[in-house]
């Protein structure tokens, strides 16, 4: 961690930069040789590189050979259930328009840097913020990230930067497709659980799906075993889907090691989220706290929220695209109905998304730690 990093030296004074100032700035504009001390945070990017990693061909959830469809949706279920993780082929996303938003997020971080800081985040929930981000370490220093964000809301309210114009171009067909081919995927969860068509978009309401887009800039960094793009959390939602400019950073954790994500050219990346959880029984102090009663988490414990993190390049400069989709803010999230009969008991309680969403935002991530597992009691 941190207060063990050893002294830091830079060619220019080191910069106690505050946490919304721009990270690539402060590279590009300087020849960094050292690690500033306030990104100092000790890590060990190197990971497993699997023989091969769950795949899932979204063409054959979708195929007229019912044999090949039932397959795949079974491949789905377990890669949800067994690693929480997995590479989408053949999603049918064209490869322009996965190309066109990484250029179009990449010109974002090519604004000046007063464009950019129109969109500080004022409040937690400000539907378009960018930033930097930090986390608060167990010997409770601030650390600040090293990576830039611009996130924005994409349905059910679209929101968009108005600059550059290349985004604004792209971005509401970007969203639309990918919250087509997710919506498809949760459908595919729910018939592998055993749900009634139509069952999953009503209990989640997602028509209404809460779906935002993110894009994260990870300058090239001289030390990437001294700082961290992102460390190692979970996701809220149900999945998130990651795509990035050629330069792998994702790692994710399965069976208590972690593995390098590379992805295949044109593949998306998905991480499932909180949401579908999950393998332990956490929340309860917060959700005590918020007074609720209710079972919690949708898949009752049979899928897996995946612990991942962004790891540095000391070569390149990384941009990933992020888009995370769940259930409707409105929506009470707790195990599905069919799933607590079958269970005879609840694992979690239950949460409006919404409710959920906020807290997080209010909350520096711990090193290792998944917001969840912050709330563990058992
Ligand atoms: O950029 C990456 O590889 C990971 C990003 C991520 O996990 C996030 O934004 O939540
Ligand atoms: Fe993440």
């Amino acid at each position: 961690m941190a207060a063990t990093s050893p002294p830091l030296t830079s060619t220019q004074p080191s910069k106690n930069i505050t946490h919304n100032s721009c990270v690539k700035l402060l590279v590009h504009n300087s020849n960094l040789q050292s690690i500033p001390s306030n990104f100092a945070f000790i890590n060990d990017p190197t990971a497993c590189t699997a023989d091969s990693l769950p795949t899932v061909d979204f063409s054959l959830l979708t195929s007229t050979d019912l044999d090949q469809r039932s397959k795949a949706i079974h491949l789905l279920g377990k890669a949800c259930e067994e690693w929480g993780f997995f590479v989408l082929v053949n999603h049918g996303i064209p490869e322009t328009l996965l190309k066109g938003i990484i250029d179009a997020s990449w010109e974002y971080y090519e604004l000046p840097e007063e464009e950019k800081h129109r969109y500080e985040a004022k409040t937690p929930l400000d539907p378009i913020k960018t930033g930097s981000g930090n986390l608060v370490n167990n010997t409770n220093q601030r650390v600040q990230l090293w990576r830039d964000f611009v996130k924005t809301y994409v349905h059910p309210e679209f929101h968009c930067p108005p600059k550059p114009q290349i985004l604004r171009d792209i971005l509401f067909e970007f969203s639309e497709k990918t919250r087509l081919v997710a919506r498809k995927l949760i459908q595919g969860v729910g018939e592998n659980l055993g749900f009634e068509e139509g069952y999953i978009d009503e209990a989640l309401e997602m028509d209404s799906m809460f779906q935002v887009f993110a894009a994260n800039f990870y300058p090239r960094c001289p030390h990437p075993e001294q700082a961290i793009g992102i460390p190692s959390h979970t996701d809220p939602g149900l999945f998130t889907f990651l795509i990035h400019n050629g330069v792998d950073g994702l790692q994710i954790e399965h069976d208590g090691w972690w593995f390098n994500a590379d992805s295949p050219p044109n593949s998306i990346l998905v991480v499932v989220g909180d949401h579908l959880e999950v393998h332990m029984a956490g929340c309860t102090i917060y959700l005590l706290n918020l007074k609720t009663s209710q079972p919690y988490i949708f898949s009752n414990g049979r899928c897996k929220s995946v612990n991942h993190k962004a790891v540095l390049n000391s070569e390149r400069d990384r941009v990933s695209i992020v888009v995370s989709h769940g259930p409707s803010r409105e929506t009470v999230v707790g195990p599905a109905a069919p799933l607590v009969q079958k269970d005879g008991r609840a694992v979690y309680r239950s949460m409006k998304y919404k409710d959920y969403m906020e807290w997080l935002q209010t909350k520096s991530r711990l090193n290792g730690q998944s917001m969840l597992e912050q709330q563990r009691i058992i």
